[in-house]
């Protein structure tokens, strides 16, 4: 069991660099498994969790995949299994993503249902409303889906009745060796599916649309390996730019797209946070009282939820009551509780939760319920009274690289304890006290970890 400790009251300033997004590495990932001729290079793939696991699902499939300094290599040309596995899809829904690939190059497949997860049961309809729209036969049971189909799939008219990240691009990606012609409307416009098409189309598809609501992609006989480069994630700048601005700090955040943060950036402006972007990335400065604001999440170009928690986080530290309101994902307020352990008071009612901004908040022991609820606490202890620890870190490091250390760059005052299981760590004890056991650190600041009677 490890955790992230953090200590508040510091205020950030400096540089951070933002890695390559998540959302958009995992489906680039999948994709690399149409190409049946020549490798596939994919730069700015950050080193998480999830990029490990959907790595290992593309080698169960036979793909020869190596990572090096962010860099994958993915060699698909040859396959032999069309499975995947409980074992890697329980871990990472993502891992759903290699469905339509593998389904309209090999013609079948089978895989693990992902099930649901802590925000909600994220059902896979649409997905496969698609994949039955364009001729695949499906089939489920014990705990699998098994689809095929009959020579390719075919094209056709595919309306999905919510915009889906994810069905999005599973069936574009299954409409690329489909013969004739998909479109897919009602469709995702969020920046990772232009940048899965963009691969897509250095492959060798014809997918055009991405970004608007109508995505068009004419079927081609075969794909083959690419070089690209994944966009910065959207939702670790949008974290860094909380992180900057409930200290009252001045950060600039490298990288970061303001077209791609466009809501985030309203809303903050409405907090009345100073935000400056230009072509290399957004500098936050945050130096008077903030204001209340109201936020409802949407699908893209809406607020996102991959910010709701961390933007309550920002709510915690302004002045006056702000809303949230949920509307993506059905159950995506379990931060809430972890809050009020650190006398957040904040109030659920339904999909809307009432955050009394000034109470002052203090260190308390709590868990990362998801990975942004993960960073949400963490941005909450940056300010908060004595010291806060976040257990949970398997779900932060789903999605943050080196988070101890990006923001201690910044100058907080955080880093993280990988305890072993049948040896308790002392926290912050008293001067005279001796730690109980020698944790194993990473990250910085080390000198933190000196028992300093805090
Ligand atoms: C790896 C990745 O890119 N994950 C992102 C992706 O997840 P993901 O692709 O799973 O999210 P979706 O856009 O599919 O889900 C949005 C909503 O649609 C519903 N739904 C989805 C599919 C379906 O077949 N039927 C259905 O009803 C879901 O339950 C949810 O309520 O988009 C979410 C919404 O921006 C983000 O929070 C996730 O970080
Ligand atoms: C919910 C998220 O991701 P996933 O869809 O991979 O669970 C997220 O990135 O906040």
């Amino acid at each position: 069991m490890s955790k992230f400790i953090v200590r508040g009251g510091k205020r950030l300033t400096g540089n951070v660099k933002v890695s390559g997004a998540k959302n958009s590495v995992l489906p680039i990932i999948a994709a690399s498994l149409l190409g049946e001729k020549g490798a596939s290079i994919i730069h700015e793939a950050p080193s998480l969790d999830d990029v490990m696991t959907i790595n290992k699902v593309l080698e169960s499939l036979g793909a020869v995949v190596t990572y090096q300094n962010e860099t994958i290599h993915v060699d698909a040309q040859e396959l032999s299994s069309c499975e995947a596995p409980y074992e890697w899809v329980s871990k990472m829904r993502a891992s759903f993503l290699v469905m339509g690939p593998l389904l309209t190059r090999l013609g079948q497949t089978r895989i693990s249902l992902p099930g649901g997860c802590a925000i909600g049961t994220r059902p896979i309809d649409q997905h496969l409303k698609g994949f039955e729209a364009m001729g695949a036969q499906i089939n489920l049971g014990q705990g699998y889906i098994e689809a095929k189909c009959d020579g390719r799939l075919r094209g056709t008219k595919i309306y999905l009745d919510v915009a889906s990240v994810g069905a999005t691009e599973n069936i574009m990606m299954a409409a690329t060796l489909a013969e004739g012609i998909t479109t897919i409307e009602n469709a995702a416009k969020e920046p990772e599916i232009v940048d899965l098409a963009n691969f897509l189309n250095g492959m060798g598809a014809k997918v055009r649309g991405a970004g608007t609501g109508v995505i068009r992609i004419e079927g081609v006989e075969k794909l083959h390996g690419t070089e690209h480069t994944v966009i910065p994630d959207r939702i670790e700048a949008g974290t860094y730019m909380v992180a900057a601005a409930i200290t009252g700090g001045d950060v600039y955040v490298e990288g970061a797209i303001a077209d791609h943060l466009g809501p985030v950036i309203a809303k903050m402006e409405e907090m009345g946070v100073e935000i400056t972007p230009d072509e290399n990335g957004v500098r936050v400065v945050a130096n008077h009282p903030l204001r209340a604001v109201d936020v409802k999440t949407l699908p893209y170009p809406g607020f996102p939820t991959d910010m709701q928690a961390q933007m309550m986080a920002l709510m915690l530290a302004s002045e006056g009551t702000s809303i949230i309101t949920e509307t993506v994902f059905e159950n995506r307020f379990m931060h809430v509780d972890e809050f009020n352990l650190m006398n957040a008071g904040i109030r659920i009612e339904g999909r809307t939760s009432i955050v009394t901004g000034g109470a002052a908040l203090v260190g308390a022991k709590v868990c990362a319920t998801d990975l942004r609820a993960g960073a949400a606490l963490i941005c909450a202890g940056l300010v908060s009274e004595g010291t806060t620890e976040v257990g949970g870190t398997h779900h932060i490091d789903r999605g943050y690289v080196h988070l101890a250390e990006k923001l201690s760059g910044l100058g907080a005052n955080i880093w993280r304890l990988e305890e072993e299981e049948d040896k308790p760590v002392v926290i912050a004890p008293a001067a005279s006290e001796e730690v109980a056991s020698k944790p194993k650190l990473t990250g910085t600041p080390v000198l933190n970890v000196q028992p300093t009677g805090v």
